[in-house]
């Protein structure tokens, strides 16, 4: 068909591929979200039901686009992780990033009725910004997601410390401030305990302390081993996949459980016992190869 005049408009698009071999993290963050909490009565200052409704979408999300790796939420933020070699929509930011957000948002606002069937959805609706950050290497990537988790502990240690000693000490908001200003980490747990009956915040949920992870688990935690690699780096080259290889990798991300924990991943451990989800493997295991070729 022959061009129409006004095809000439397309050169107006600028191309805005990511860098290649770069690991790409996609964050997300509610807008507004601090009139909305208190919209809808948000506990404070956690309400577990939001926090599960943030996990639910993500989940959800991860289900749907399986060249997701791992995603991290707290708060009202998620950040999603593609693999340095994800080569999904050419690494078009745009796109990459509108999916994620619609993505997440259409599931958000789908799933919300599960978790508050007492309060109905009304406008203006909850809504999502996001955007795009690359980062070169694993140690930074690692740097990354162990930034945010330090900020979820630091804000939580905070907010616990200033909404108890409202709730269970009877400060107002100035007070409570004013009561935490110029303390360290040690003070708050000891303000906890001494002026807010007895309250040890070590005892608090993980899931308020550590925030949320989530990534395949490819049901084989207790077999991981097998796979022979601690190693929390994907190795240099990328190995060439056939069609057929890259379809069946496909569907084993597709049909495995997307595991939802509230654990530690500053530390090492979380790495490298599940060296799958950095390595971008799928966890084929030898005798799976074997029923390939047969
Ligand atoms: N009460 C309550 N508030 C929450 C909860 N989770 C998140 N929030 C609130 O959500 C807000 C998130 O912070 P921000 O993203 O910086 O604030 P925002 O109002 O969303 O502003 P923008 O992101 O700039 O649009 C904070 O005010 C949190 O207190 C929760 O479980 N309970
Ligand atoms: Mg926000």
């Amino acid at each position: 068909m022959a061009n129409s005049k006004y095809e000439y408009v397309k050169t107006f698009e600028q191309p805005d591929n990511l860098l290649s071999r770069t690991w790409i993290v996609i964050r997300i963050d509610g807008r507004g979200f601090t009139k909305l909490c208190s919209r809808y009565g948000f506990e404070k200052p956690n309400d577990r039901r939001a926090i599960d409704l943030m996990n639910s979408a993500a989940q959800c999300v991860m289900k749907d686009i399986p060249d997701l790796l791992l995603a991290y939420g707290v708060s009202d933020e998620f950040s999603f992780l593609f693999h340095k070699d994800c080569t999904l929509f050419q690494r078009r930011s745009n796109k990459l990033v509108s999916t994620i957000v619609s993505t997440f948002t259409g599931y958000y606002v789908h799933l919300w009725t599960n978790f508050f069937p007492d309060k109905p959805l009304i406008p203006p609706l909850p809504s999502f910004d996001g955007r795009a950050v690359l980062y070169p290497d694993v140690t930074s990537l690692r740097d990354y997601f162990s930034w945010r988790q330090a900020d979820c502990h630091i804000n939580n240690l905070y907010n616990t410390s200033f909404w108890s000693l409202i709730q269970k000490a009877g400060l107002d908001a100035r007070a409570a401030e004013k009561r935490l200003s110029g303390t360290v980490s040690k003070d708050k747990h000891e303000i906890l305990y001494a002026e807010c009956d007895g309250m040890n915040y070590n005892r608090e949920p993980d899931v308020f302390k550590k925030g949320s992870v989530l990534y395949r688990s490819f049901e084989l935690e207790s077999r991981h081993a097998l796979l022979g690699s601690s190693e929390t780096s994907a190795p240099e080259t990328p190995t060439p996949q056939s069609k057929t290889v890259a379809e069946k990798d496909r569907k084993r991300r597709l049909k495995a459980t997307v595991a939802i924990e509230h654990i530690d991943i500053i530390q090492e451990d979380f790495w490298n016992q599940r060296p799958w989800i950095l390595s971008g493997k799928t966890g084929r295991l030898p005798d799976d190869n074997a029923k390939e070729k047969s």
